[in-house]
Parts: structure tokens; sequence; C-alpha cells
């Protein structure tokens, strides 16, 4: 199975081709580039090589860091070195291949090269295919914080080629799954029923169940920016791409406290299970679908738990972008699909949800 989503984003239409081979489109994608730069982490420097052979123009292999390691200040200020000493100019072309750390940085490298030069993502994990690479956030971390320094930017292209999923590790597949789950609990009741009925066959990236739950992911993702791209502040059961958040405000903090070490995926599937709960107990979401949270992230081999109490977390959350001053505010949800803002919730809901997540 393959198929292409059009995102009809604020800052143009652009299309997300997934395909087994969708690498060979890059050549049509160049453009009017007299130089491109191929932005990727050191272990996929043999694909980078092959990206930067179909390109066909003068290409710059730019190497980064690994995983979160790549999404530093640090690191951003060494591409743009290595940009100025390739000589990209208005025309040409940024390229990120990678996992989501990589096209985060590389389309933020993008964003503020020059004030903005073309970007075709290349995602090489589930998750950067279903999430990362595809609705224009980009930026890196802070040791305050995830995300904290960014823009919105969109791409030329996004590329997924599902053929280059094969040397990825199962924990890496997981991690994107859980982006597809919260897709499903937050707009598409599908997805949940695809991989509830087989996830062995849901984790088989070459199986087409795996297919339709990647674009169905995607299609989840290009409505929800298409309708909000810059993320307005969301009201009561009025949301908008806030939405997308689902479980990672909890998410965001583990990530900042493990030191960034535990994978995107595995944080916000503690964080899913445990907005499930504080939905339960104060939008009255039914057992049946906390249970089925339990059932399909647990059942991937994601985390339910987090190994620390809730107060060390809790000072982190109110770092997160959808805080407005000094409160907080979660995605919750009252049914499957049907999502909603918790503004101030009650703070010992919170610790006791949390308290409460099986271990
Ligand atoms: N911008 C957004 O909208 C958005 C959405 C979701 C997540 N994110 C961000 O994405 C990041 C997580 O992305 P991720 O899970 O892809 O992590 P990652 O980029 O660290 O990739 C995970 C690991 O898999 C490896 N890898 C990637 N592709 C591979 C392949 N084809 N074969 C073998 N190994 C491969 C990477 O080198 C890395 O070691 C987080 O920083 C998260 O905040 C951003
Ligand atoms: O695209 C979005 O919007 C999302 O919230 C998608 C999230 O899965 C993603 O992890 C995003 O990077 C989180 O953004 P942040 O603004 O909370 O840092
Ligand atoms: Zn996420």
């Amino acid at each position: 199975m393959s198929g292409t989503v059009r995102v009809e984003s604020q800052l143009g239409p652009y299309d997300v081709v997934v395909e087994r081979g969708a690498l060979d489109r890059l050549p049509e994608l160049v453009g009017d580039a007299s130089r491109v730069a191929v932005i990727h982490p050191a272990p996929l420097s043999a694909l980078a090589e092959r990206v930067a052979a179909l390109v066909g123009v003068p290409t710059t292999l730019v190497p980064v860091p690994d995983a979160e390691a790549a999404k530093t200040p640090q690191v951003l200020a060494d591409c743009w070195d290595a940009l100025a000493e390739a000589g990209l100019t208005r025309n040409d072309l940024v390229i990120g291949v990678g996992g989501g750390t990589t096209t985060d940085l590389a389309g933020f490298v993008a964003a503020s090269w020059l004030r903005g030069v073309a970007y075709i993502s290349v995602p090489t994990s589930v998750l950067a295919m279903v999430d990362a690479a595809v609705g224009g956030k980009t930026g890196i971390n802070l040791p305050a914080g995830k995300n904290l320094v960014g823009a919105f930017y969109e791409p030329r292209a996004v590329l997924c080629d599902l053929s280059l999923l094969s040397s990825l590790e199962a924990a890496e597949v997981a991690s994107g799954l859980a982006e597809v789950i919260k897709c499903g609990f937050i707009a598409d009741p599908e997805i949940l029923a695809l991989a509830t009925a087989d996830l062995t066959d849901s984790r088989d990236v070459t199986s087409d169940r795996f297919a339709e739950l990647v674009l169905r992911a995607i299609s989840v993702k290009a409505d929800v920016v298409a309708a909000d791209f810059t993320e307005a502040t969301s009201v009561g059961d009025r949301v908008g791409r806030e939405a997308l958040n689902y479980g990672h405000t909890l998410g965001h903090a583990i990530e900042k406290h493990a030191g960034f070490t535990w994978r995107h995926g595995q944080a916000i599937s503690v964080g899913m299970a445990w907005m499930a709960r504080v939905s339960r107990d104060l939008l009255g979401l039914d057992g049946d679908t906390v249970d089925l949270h339990d059932e399909l992230l647990g059942g991937l081999g994601l985390p339910l738990s987090y190994p620390a109490p809730f107060a060390d977390l809790r000072p982190a959350m109110s770092l997160d972008k959808k805080a407005r001053g000094a409160e907080l505010r979660l995605i919750g949800l009252r049914s499957v699909g049907q999502v909603t803002v918790l503004a101030g919730p009650d703070e010992s809901v919170l610790a006791g949800a949390y308290d409460s997540l099986p271990r």
C-alpha cells in the first residue's frame, strides 16, 4: 500500500509521499538549486551519500550527532557554519535525512539560514514519517526543556520511503507507533481498530496494515495543521493544533527529567496513559477507553509509567508551550475523537492519576 497526502498549509501546499522507493522522486524536486546541503546523523552517512548522488548538483554532506544530541544550539550553529562554508545561497536547498531529531534540526536550519531557504524532508524513522517531518514544527531543545526554540516552517516535499525502515530497531518502530496511536485517540478510531486487530502486524514495517496506519496518521496531522498551522490558543472543546499535543505535557517533562535519554514515543506513551486517567477523573472518559490505552500502548511494547515521583516532573510541565502564565493547560479526551482543553486542572487529581499508573 502507498499513497500521497497533500498538506494544505498556510505557507503553501506540499505533498507527503508514502511509498517504497519514494526517494527516487528526489531529482524532480531539486528545482533551480545550484547547491544542496544534506543534514544527517553520522549513522546514516551511507544513505546521505545515496541522496547526494540523486540530487545531481554539488552537494555538501553535513553530519550531525545522533538522536537528541542533534537538537542543541551548538549543533545548530555548527550547521550554519557548514552552510556558510558551502556557500549556500537563496535559491539553494537543504535536505534533512534521518529521524525526527534530524528533521526538527534540519528544518530549523533551513528556516533560519538567510531567513529561509528551500527544504526537503527525508524522514527515516516511523516517528519522523508520521509526525515530525509533517506539519512544519521545527526546532531544538534547551537544557530547560524540549523544543523551546524553533519556528513554523514548511518543506517543499516530504519523501517517506518505507523501504528505509527495515534497518530500524523494533523499539524505534514502537516509539513511532505511539504517535500513530495518539492520532487514533484524538481523531481516527479506525487507527485503533486496525492496531487492536493485530498488534504484531501493526509493528511489521513491511505489512499493508502498517502502511495504512502510517497514511492514516499523516492524514490526521495534515487535517489538523491545515486548520490551525500556528497553533492558536484553543478554548474548551474548540481545539486546533494543540490536539496533537495529547500526552505531551507529561511526556516532554519525562524527556527532560531523563536527560533526553528516553525515546520521545516512550515518554508520550506514559503521558497518554496518564492523560487517559486524568480525563476519566475530570472529564468522564469511560473506563474501556482508559483500558484501551494500556492495551494498545503496552501491547506495542511501550511503557505506561516512569520511575520518578510526580513532584519531580511537575515543575517542567509549567514550561509547556500550552501553558499561559501560571496556568497549566492539558489536552484531555471526553471520548475517542473528542478532545478538550483542561485549563488549571485540580493538582491533586493530576498527582493521583500519576500514582495510579500500572507499574
Ligand atoms: N516537529 C514535530 O512536529 C515533531 C513531532 C513528533 C516528534 N518530534 C521530535 O522528533 C524527535 C524524535 O524522533 P525519532 O523518534 O525519529 O528519533 P531520532 O531522530 O533520534 O531517531 C531514532 C534513532 O533511530 C535511528 N534511525 C533513524 N532512521 C533509521 C533507519 N532508517 N535505520 C536505522 N536507524 C535509524 C536514528 O539514528 C536514532 O538513533 C524528538 O526530538 C521529538 O521531539 C517532532
Ligand atoms: O505538530 C504538533 O503540533 C505536535 O504537537 C506534534 C507532537 O507530536 C510533537 O512532539 C511536537 O514536536 C510537539 O511540539 P511542542 O510544541 O509541544 O514542542
Ligand atoms: Zn510528539
